[in-house]
């Protein structure tokens, strides 16, 4: 997969972004999906590759655009894999808050995990942690790890951790070892990319999240040289079925960067729709003038490119929201 595929993937979440943000603040937020998820799908067509979707909005008849399985782009490029979350935050653009993006990640076929929709445990690291950690470890053990890897004191080890009960004894522990909890309320995909970001001050990601979120990040951790483990966590029987059913033979298996990801060659693209640590949100500028910001990288040539583009809207009619 070439720079140009990345380039075109970047013009996809910018269109979710911009439909998506002008949802934003108006608690709905199944129409600011919808509108992600209608944008990301038109523009795909346009997009020189041979995509199939792994990761998306569900199975066929309960997703009726970006399904498991859909066929995209023109036919003209790659072979690949495509895992998309148009918005990744659905509660955050409803409510206002920060940390929306829209992202997708792309392999080559057959490279990405087929993560079923359901929770998943996780750990991510930046590269000087890279084959260190494990996910059975103690968190204790993982921050003095992690703490020497990163050449800091543990007091100031920052653990990033999404707040949710299930995770109220990882963050007392975390606490009484003297290292710092950042906690956020939604967005985790943004929140493990941010351990290989040394600017954000993120050391550690632990938690338990959604599965195709992980996979995604899997993708950006890769292309940053970072580290990421991760398990599964099927709720009940029929969960653990539905794992088998997509090629896992053992659901509850210890999953490596390379079961997540299993090639070098991929891809990752975000457009912020709100204002986050990691990218700035949409932002309407007046007139017909909206300006996103982007990231976009690959694992083959590790870099990592941001973008702030312009929009001009009366060009992209698509991508304004109808005002009944
Ligand atoms: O809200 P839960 O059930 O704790 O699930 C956690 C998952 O929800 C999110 O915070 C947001 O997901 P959505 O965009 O689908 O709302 C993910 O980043 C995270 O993996």
């Amino acid at each position: 997969m070439d720079r140009e595929l990345a380039l075109e993937l970047v013009r996809v979440t910018e269109a979710a972004a911009i439909a998506s943000a002008q949802w934003m603040g108006r608690g709905d937020k199944m129409s600011a999906d919808d509108a992600a998820t209608t944008a990301m799908r038109t523009m795909f067509d346009s997009v020189s590759m041979e995509g199939v979707v792994v990761i998306g909005e569900g199975e066929l008849d309960e997703a009726p655009m970006l399904y498991i399985g859909e066929e995209l782009g023109n036919k003209t490029g790659p072979s690949v894999d495509i895992a998309v979350d148009p918005l990744e935050g659905t509660n955050i653009v409803s409510k206002g808050h920060n940390n929306a993006v829209a992202v997708i990640a792309a392999a080559e076929r057959g490279a990405l995990l087929h993560a079923p929709d359901m929770y998943m445990d996780k750990i991510a690291v930046g590269k000087y942690a890279k084959g260190l950690i494990h996910i059975d470890d103690p968190i204790e053990r993982t921050i003095d790890i992690v703490a020497r890897a990163n050449n800091k004191r543990v007091r100031d080890l920052t653990v990033i951790i999404q707040e949710r009960d299930r995770h109220q004894d990882i963050i007392d522990r975390v606490i009484k070892k003297g290292a710092r909890v950042k906690l956020f309320g939604d967005g985790d995909v943004g929140a493990s990319i941010a351990t290989c970001l040394p600017e954000t001050g993120v050391d550690l990601f632990v938690g338990r999240g959604g599965a195709p979120e992980g996979v995604i990040s899997a993708a950006a951790i890769k292309s940053l040289g970072g580290d990421m483990q991760a398990r599964l966590a099927p709720q009940d029987e029929e969960e653990m079925e539905r794992c088998r059913q997509m090629g896992l033979e053992d659901p509850l298996q210890h999953l490596t960067l390379d079961h997540l990801v299993k090639s070098d060659d991929a891809i990752f693209a975000a457009t912020g729709v709100t204002e986050g640590e990691l990218l700035d949100g949409v932002k309407f500028l007046g007139g017909d003038l909206a300006q996103t910001d982007s990231i976009v990288m690959r694992a083959k040539t590790r870099t990592v490119r941001f973008i702030k583009a312009h929009h001009h809207l009366d060009y992209k009619p698509h991508l304004v929201k109808n005002e009944e």
